[in-house]
């Protein structure tokens, strides 16, 4: 059945020419109204082949493109591509005119481009041996991006006073990286954006003419994005851009919120505004706690998202005590898609123990790092085998042995010199005596008082244990003995070294509370249980994974605030951050948007997991939505939700209830009652 529009949504549909810019809230049906637009301009003669339509990744484009196709009913539909896929267009066209040297595209998707990247891995880090952690990895490919956003050369890298804090072995790394890609001839997506840029200014004949071009997702543009979409338009082009703001959330990839706010007015003349500010993902309540937290940024509000009458009546909950088990208990819902959604990867680590304690399916969203290839549950797993059975073999033939074995062998400290650590691993490929192997590494005679004293401490923890000591109970032996004191120190970026540190803290938190013995946890890593099928799996996905995708049932988890926005900068570029500094304003800001994207990816119902937080207790049982003056134990974006009053007022409309309980209400919940007026949703 066709969709009534709302008045808002008709006015972008109906707009003509000039540029504008289209600020939606989540769940707004931007696709929706960008599909009817296209519909209209092409049904009032606008040639669909001078229309273009950036979208911000593949599976974007792919649904796009079936939606216009099928509004469209024609095979002549206007082009929809990403940056990436249009800056190749223009690279390959620049190679065909000779204008640039011709190279092969390497894609991410290529196995030599996995072999590239591991190759200058090695090459910065002196990695020995054929095991390379697959979240290293990921880091380094991290910071191969952002330096890629910011078209940062590899001597600009070596040079370049911010990436002060940066590991050296890093920059190696990179450097090794770029000086390949020029040697073997090849390209990558990024690089073809920097190019395209540069071809654009250089040879604007090599982008095509067109009349109308609309960019989704603005919010997520960096500096050359921006400069495409400005180089590409000409004078008698429109340009739609369409975005938020509040959930501007890349900024690690040189996404920066004054492109949508400020500068896209800045440099597309007489802009028009449009709003759409109505919601028909969640309901009341939950618009009313979104709303609650982002007017805490400087950002000024001036519209707030609203509920639209057909959308669902989320539930709320929040459990106190992190009580994940307890919430995937009772929050599952049948036939329903969910989700589970953290800051951290190491909160992540945590969910995926207790989903194995309650039997429960998942998944992860990009199928990247499971439980078995983190370093700190290597070291747990391997401390905990070591001290119940004195050696590794019930890791004989384990798929994730090197895995395991990898994690606890870089976080015990050793401060392998060079040929140790590979002579290590060889040594326990086919020996499952640890103590035994490492007492033949280190007996070369240029072993060092650590060494001699890492072997004591070996010695000390195997099989002191037993099978029916509790998880707990062997990890606090473990800690004793030392084990844990290296962890996250080998880190490839500080932020790695600290999810791994928080890792093991919410290990820690976990076994205390499920009190499962040492056999049940080796089980639950090596051997887990198959997970029921009643129910659709869980997704686990970092909040900053999650953008754009929407379940019927949410969870939050790691929303402690000393995680979460966290006391220090995690960002390798900060060159000031200590420990104790605290976090800069910009970045809360950006961390308060991460917040806000998570809590609006729910249809059905939102599950906040929070630890015990008597603060918080107080400030429900009070109805208060102000930011607590003292550091809270929950995250400070739980007590901005004004939870309590936004349950209260959301009764209210769904009840209709009298005018003069609406007198009551607050004056930002009041304004929220005449948005929703004005709306007519
Ligand atoms: N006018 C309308 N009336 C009723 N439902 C609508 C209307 N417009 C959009 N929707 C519904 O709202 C949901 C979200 O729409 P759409 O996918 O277009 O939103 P979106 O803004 O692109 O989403 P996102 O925020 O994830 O980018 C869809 O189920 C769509 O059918």
């Amino acid at each position: 059945m066709a969709k009534r529009l709302t008045w808002e949504q008709k006015h972008i549909v109906n707009h003509d020419t000039g540029h504008a810019l289209v600020k939606a809230v989540p769940g707004s049906g931007k696709t929706t109204t960008l599909v009817k637009r296209v519909e209209r301009l092409v049904k009032s003669g606008t040639d669909p082949r001078s229309i273009l339509i950036l979208m911000y990744n593949k599976s974007a484009q792919e649904s796009f493109i079936g939606k216009l196709t099928m509004a469209l009913q024609s095979n002549v539909i206007p082009e929809v591509r990403t940056f990436h896929s249009l800056a190749l267009k223009i690279v390959c066209h620049a190679e065909r005119l000779q204008v640039i040297k011709k190279k092969k595209l390497l894609t991410p998707d290529n196995f030599d481009y996995e072999k590239l990247v591991k190759a200058a891995y090695r090459n910065g880090f002196e990695h020995e041996g054929s095991y390379i952690n697959s979240s290293e990895i990921e880091e380094f490919e991290l910071f191969i991006s952002r330096c890629k956003a910011a078209a940062v050369t590899s001597s600009d890298a070596a040079t370049d006073p911010t990436f002060k804090a940066i590991k050296r072995e890093l920059i190696r790394a990179y450097s090794y990286y770029c000086e390949q890609l020029e040697e073997k001839n090849l390209r990558t997506f990024d690089d073809c954006l920097i190019e395209a840029v540069s071809l654009l200014r250089h040879f604007p004949s090599l982008g095509n003419h067109f009349s109308h071009i609309i960019v989704d997702e603005y919010q997520d543009v960096n500096l050359i994005q921006h400069d495409m979409t400005r180089l590409l338009s000409k004078s008698d082009t429109s340009v739609m851009a369409v975005g938020d703001i509040n959930q501007c959330i890349y900024e690690w990839r040189g996404a920066r919120p004054d492109f949508i706010g400020g500068l896209f007015e800045k440099h597309f003349y007489n802009t028009r505004v449009f709003q759409l500010s109505c919601t028909f993902r969640f309901g009341h309540q939950l618009s009313l706690m979104a709303n609650s937290v982002i007017r805490r940024n400087s950002t000024k509000l001036t519209r707030l998202c609203v509920s639209h009458h057909s959308a669902p009546k989320t539930e709320v909950r929040i459990y106190v005590d992190n009580c994940l088990s307890k919430a995937l208990k009772d929050s599952q819902i049948e036939n329903g898609t969910q989700a589970i959604l953290s800051r951290t990867k190491a909160s992540l680590a945590e969910a995926e123990v207790a989903l194995r304690l309650c039997s429960l399916p998942y998944r992860y969203l990009n199928g990247s790092t499971s439980l078995q290839h983190r370093s700190e549950i290597g070291m747990l797993t391997v401390g905990i085998l070591l001290s119940v059975y004195g050696d590794l073999q019930l890791l004989e033939k384990h798929p994730n042995k090197e895995a395991l074995i990898n994690g606890f062998l870089r976080e015990m400290g050793f401060r392998w010199q060079k040929g140790q650590l590979k002579a290590a691993r060889n040594g326990l490929a086919h020996n499952s005596d640890l103590y035994s192997v490492l007492g033949r590494v280190f007996d070369d005679g240029s072993s060092s008082q650590h060494h001699k004293e890492l072997l004591e401490k070996l010695a000390s923890i195997c099989k002191t244990g037993g099978k029916e000591m509790l998880a707990f109970d062997v990890l606090m032996l473990l800690k004793k003995a030392g084990f844990m004191d290296g962890i996250g120190t080998e880190g490839v970026t500080r932020t790695g070294s600290n999810d791994r540190r928080r890792g093991m803290v919410r290990i820690e938190e976990l076994l205390e509370l499920s009190k499962i013995d040492s056999s049940t946890f080796l089980q639950l890593i090596l051997y887990p249980e198959e997970a029921s099928n009643d129910c659709e799996p869980f997704i686990l996905s970092t909040l900053h994974g999650s953008k754009g995708l929407e379940w019927d049932n949410v969870v939050l988890v790691g929303l402690n605030d000393e995680e979460y926005p966290g006391g220090i900068n995690d960002d390798g570029y900060s060159v000031t951050a200590s420990k104790n500094s605290p976090i800069k304003d910009d970045n809360i800001e950006e961390e308060r948007r991460l917040f806000y994207v998570g809590m609006t990816r729910a249809k059905q119902q939102l599950n906040l997991v929070v630890p015990h937080d008597d603060g918080l207790i107080r400030w429900l049982e009070n109805c208060w939505d102000s930011t607590p003056k003292k550091s809270s134990i929950a995250t400070r974006f739980v007590y901005e939700t004004g939870y309590t009053a936004c349950n209260v007022t959301s009764h209210v409309i769904y009840n209709s209830e009298e005018k003069n309980q609406k007198s009551e209400l607050s004056k930002f919940h009041q304004w929220y009652l005449r948005d929703l007026q004005r709306l007519k949703v």
